[in-house]
């Protein structure tokens, strides 16, 4: 990850990474005196927003349009494969569902191995959980043990953050195997969150925010 291909860059931390909020947002066109990456506008304009769905009032932000147009599809994977090539990462962990869309392109295109966070009993073998709180309710992340050993750098792959329960949870679960989370990385993150992508400690990279 260059310097120069950072348009939101603040300080860099001990993980080699840049502190605190990370969002590439596709506007304005200049951030910081440096042209935005010009991909962040097409990747935005490719992510339908569709209101009220699954339910009232939630304005669903649906990658699967992006997924029709693989020259944007593959604009968001590079400019995530470009960020953490050359940073020591030994694994990326994607999220069930549509962290498992992403996240292997990417472990693929920096030679790390891709490790399977998944919702209950659908691993086999041993794993450890780790619940968390939804909207309404509660969900759970399940990884296999000996998936990742102590130290190994890990960055954690997911579509959108928004509660940041999601996430938070695959941190934990990372951690309590020995795991040295780096970053989480994340194609959209929704505005009304803008001032809280540090999770648990862990900055949270962010493509685009929600046009909604
Ligand atoms: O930041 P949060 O509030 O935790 O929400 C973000 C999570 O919600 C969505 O997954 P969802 O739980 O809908 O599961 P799915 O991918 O299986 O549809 C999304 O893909 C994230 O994983
Ligand atoms: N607004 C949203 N769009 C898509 N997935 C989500 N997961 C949580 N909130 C979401």
């Amino acid at each position: 990850m260059g310097e120069e291909e950072n348009n939101n860059s603040t300080s860099k931390n001990s993980r080699g990474c840049d502190d605190d909020v990370m969002v590439e947002s596709p506007a304005p066109a200049k951030e910081n005196g440096r042209a935005a990456d010009p991909r962040l506008q097409g990747i935005s304009d490719a992510i339908r927003v569709v209101p009220h769905f699954p339910k009232p009032g939630i304005m669903f932000n649906d990658i699967t349009a992006l997924l029709l147009r693989p020259a944007v599809f593959k604009d968001a994977v590079d400019m995530f494969v470009e960020r953490y090539r050359g940073m020591g990462i030994a694994a990326v962990a994607g999220i069930e569902a549509r962290g498992f869309i992403f996240g292997p392109a990417i472990a693929l295109a920096i030679g790390a191995k891709f490790i399977p966070l998944r919702k209950p009993k659908k691993l086999p073998g041993e794993v450890i959980s780790e619940t968390y709180v939804l909207e309404y309710g509660t969900d759970c992340l399940e990884m296999h043990v000996g998936a990742t050993e102590p130290g190994e750098r890990v960055v954690v792959v997911d579509d959108l953050v928004a509660t940041g329960g999601t996430l938070s949870a695959a941190i934990k679960l990372l951690e309590r195997a020995g795991a040295d989370v780096v970053e989480c990385a994340c194609l959209i993150g929704l505005p009304k969150y803008k001032n809280f992508y540090k999770l648990n400690g862990i900055p949270v990279y962010i493509l685009v925010e929600s046009r909604k």
